[in-house]
């Protein structure tokens, strides 16, 4: 797979029937293959309309034809964009005419892209970036992504990583002249307490990850508690629909189940879970399994009790929230003393207050920071094998010079791989198994 000398093609726009079926070509055939089918080729990057025919003469439809001429396009490449009519069988008609020249094939998951980052148009932080903007389904999501896309997180790495290496040169440097006399100490001086700077906005940074993937992946909150304590209830009032099924049956709940909401531009994962008890029961009891793990993983539970009955506040494992939600407000008193919030799925009394505890921690969470963070267990990772290392480098000062060198390559190496700038090779499949086609 992966032939560079091959031209490949897709269909680049979305599902069809549509106006408009956007067909990609891109490879050293682009310009030639499109010229066959076109007559004639317009200026490049100015739309022309044409007649798009087959090599026996048939037409198969008039649409807007684009070139751009490598290095000037997406890929790097000559590539070339036929706009057709979104038709199943005139897009079909296209796509077989292309695949009937030699060296021409259908594009894989995300080639394009993987061309244009063998090309230097795009890094990987970059194309990351793409593959989470055309995912994005929230505001803060697209926002996210738009970060990526735009090369400013990818240009922060950079810095960094020419800010160790700098260090590094000049720590080398002092090692070349070390038997002489007139070295500057203050300029190893100097060194350090940049990298010593270096470390703590690191430091800050990667403290953003853990928002940065609430934004990518969606806050997870879970809903747990007693049987029959009406967690199905909230589950359903706030999906607004009948997602899991209510019965006054205490153990109905088994399997875990899941709904996307969109709060405030933010996406939220909201899960409804088996009630917690002690029983003998094997299908209850992985239920109950399923659900202690799940709200193990949880940013944010909501632990539901029926007013009248105490609250759960012991979850195993748990470092993240617990908001204590007492149930069924409208055949019970209500109890400030014993939960934070009171409510009635049945009603809906204090649903706009739960909202808004989570508009607040989501607020919260995301107090003065850019959306230019890191969003992937990926970036996560290297940022934390970087901070790591120049950690080292900074303390270790009884170690020798050379020794707190590497461990500055180290770092800098780190941040290179996060970009793709260093072997990322082994990456890169999986990465690009992520794209559609045509991408
Ligand atoms: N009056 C009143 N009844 C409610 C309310 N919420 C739930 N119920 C009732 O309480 C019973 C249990 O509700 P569920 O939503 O199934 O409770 P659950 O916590 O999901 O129960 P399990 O899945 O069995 O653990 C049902 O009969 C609901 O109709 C409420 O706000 N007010
Ligand atoms: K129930
Ligand atoms: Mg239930």
């Amino acid at each position: 797979m992966q032939d560079f000398n091959d031209t490949i093609f897709a269909l680049s726009s979305g599902g069809l029937p549509a106006g408009v079926g956007v067909v990609r070509i891109s490879g050293p055939k682009a310009l030639y293959v499109t010229n066959v089918l076109v007559g004639s080729l317009p200026e490049p990057r100015q739309a022309a309309l044409k007649t798009i025919r087959t090599r026996n003469g048939l037409v198969i439809d008039h649409g807007l034809v684009l070139i751009f001429p490598g290095p000037a396009s997406f890929t790097g490449e000559d590539s070339a964009e036929i706009h057709v009519h979104g038709g199943k069988a005139v897009v079909a008609t296209l796509l077989e005419e292309l695949a009937g020249f030699k060296a021409c094939r259908l594009a894989e998951h995300g080639e394009f892209s993987r061309r244009a980052l063998e090309n230097g148009k795009m890094d990987l932080v970059e194309v990351e970036g793409l593959a989470d903007l055309i995912a994005a389904e929230t505001e803060m999501q697209r926002r996210l992504a738009v970060e990526h896309t735009a090369g400013g997180l990818s240009k922060l790495y950079e810095d960094w990583a020419d800010r160790l290496t700098r260090a590094r040169a000049l720590i080398e440097a002092e090692l070349d002249f070390a038997d002489e006399d007139d070295v500057p100490g203050s300029v190893s001086d100097q060194v350090w307490a940049d990298m010593a700077k270096l470390r703590s906005e690191l430091s800050a940074h990667l403290a953003g990850a853990d928002f940065g993937e609430i934004v990518r992946d969606g806050l997870k909150v879970v809903i747990a508690g007693a049987p029959n304590a009406g967690k199905s209830s909230l589950m359903n009032a706030l999906a607004r629909r009948e997602v899991a099924i209510v019965t006054e049956i205490a153990g109905t709940t088994r399997d875990v189940l899941h709904i996307d909401l969109n709060i405030e531009g933010y996406a939220v994962k909201l899960y409804d879970t088996a009630g917690l008890r002690e029983t003998e029961e094997v299908v209850e009891r992985e239920g109950i399994r399923r659900a202690l793990k799940t709200a193990a993983e949880a940013d944010i539970i909501l632990s539901l009790a029926e007013l009248g009955t105490p609250a759960r506040s012991d979850f195993p494992d748990f470092d993240g929230k617990v908001f204590r939600i007492g149930t069924k407000s409208d055949i019970h008193p209500i109890d400030v003393k014993h939960y934070d919030l009171c409510i009635s799925s049945a009603t809906g009394a204090g649903l706009a207050e739960l909202h808004q505890l989570l508009v607040n921690d989501l607020l919260a969470r995301s107090a003065a920071l850019s959306l230019a963070l890191p969003s992937r267990l990926r970036h996560r990772t290297l940022l934390t094998d970087s901070l790591e290392a120049l950690s080292r480098a900074v303390t270790a000062m009884s170690a020798g010079l050379d020794v707190r060198a590497e461990f500055l390559r180290q770092a800098a190496h780190s941040l290179g791989r996060i970009t793709g700038r260093v072997d990322v090779e082994d990456l890169l499949d999986v990465i690009f198994s992520e794209f559609c086609i045509g991408k």
